[in-house]
């Protein structure tokens, strides 16, 4: 878990993260979002003290982090930045490695590790182990980056606009793949964006920050639900609200019993993709299967319109 206790950071007079209090629980992914210059990145950076907090405190599983020397705090938090920060002329195993070699691991653990995160993360290590920065895609650099960051298995993970160089279809393949992997790794994530679609899709808490500090820190639900100021209902935006609500909740959550005809729709899948679905086939229902393909009832369009009215 991550405490920050009336975290401060003042440049030159101007205070850009202002008495910021928080607490990341274990194992869950917080977005922080807001507009630029908000103090975002400057507050990630305090948790791993590559910037010096002014006054305040963060404590990593109740330690206080200004007590646990530098490079071992770093080595414990994975960070993930936009652009990635790959070493230009190491191959992409050695970058991945970096932190492992650094710890002294021996080699073929070394190996052994960047093979399974290759694996992990969906990229062939025969074809891309070798290969340079610069012979890589976008989306492959990105993964190369998350890989480096995960390593040395750390307990807390900071990314800073991880998928913001990325084109919408493979950024929408990248959140997928770090909503697959923390829920494998039960790592605790705090994320940096300045999109709230991609904060109501990843977070289990968001923070919306504003003038270097915290408007709302609330579940995703309640930011569109109860936006506690206008700058926050303003980023979530009036229109689309029953939408993104929709977006948040699992088919699963509506299921009934009942008989329906056609494609199946995914117990896990959300209620605005069965909409959409039902929209594009023209059906009011729809048969739900689970993983195994088993069929375990229906859901409604009238049961979806009423979530997305309450
Ligand atoms: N080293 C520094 N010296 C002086 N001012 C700084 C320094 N680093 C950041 N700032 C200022 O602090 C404020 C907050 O910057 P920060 O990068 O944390 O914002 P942000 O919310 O991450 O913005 P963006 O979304 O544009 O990256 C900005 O006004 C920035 O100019």
């Amino acid at each position: 878990m991550i405490e920050i206790e009336a975290l401060t950071k003042t440049y030159d007079g101007r205070t850009v993260v202002d008495k910021v209090s928080a607490r990341f629980a274990k194992g869950t992914l917080t977005a922080i979002v807001g507009s630029s210059g908000s103090g975002k990145t400057t507050l990630l950076r305090m948790i791993n003290r590559l910037v010096e907090p002014t006054s305040g405190r963060v404590l990593i599983d109740g330690q206080d982090a200004s007590r646990i020397p530098e490079t071992s705090l770093r080595q414990g938090i994975g960070y993930v930045i936009q652009g990635y920060g790959l070493f230009p002329h190491w191959t992409a195993a050695r970058n991945i490695g970096v932190v492992p070699t650094l710890l002294g691991w021996p080699k073929d653990r070394i190996a052994a590790r960047v093979t399974e995160l290759l694996q992990m993360l969906q990229l062939d290590p025969a074809e891309i182990a070798d290969r340079y920065p610069h012979q890589l895609s976008g989306g492959q650099a990105q993964r190369i980056g998350v890989a480096r960051a995960l390593a040395a298995r750390p307990d807390v993970l900071l990314m800073d606009e991880p998928f913001g160089a990325l084109d919408p279809l493979i950024r929408r393949q990248a959140q997928r793949d770090l909503t697959r992997i923390r829920r494998q790794l039960g790592t605790t994530i705090v994320l940096v964006t300045h999109d709230m679609n991609e904060a109501l899709y990843l977070g289990d808490a968001i923070a919306v920050m504003r003038d270097g500090r915290f408007e709302q820190f609330d579940t995703p639900d309640r930011i569109i639900r109860a936006p506690a100021t206008p700058f926050v209902a303003d980023l979530v935006g009036e229109t689309g609200r029953s939408l993104r609500l929709l977006a948040l909740h699992p088919v699963g959550s509506l299921s009934r019993a009942g008989e329906a005809e056609g494609e199946p729709v995914d117990v896990a899948a959300s209620l605005s993709d069965a909409l959409a679905e039902m929209i594009w086939t023209g059906r009011d229902r729809l048969p739900v299967t689970d993983a195994q393909g088993q069929r375990l009832g229906i859901v409604t369009r009238d049961d979806i319109l009423a979530r997305g009215r309450e």
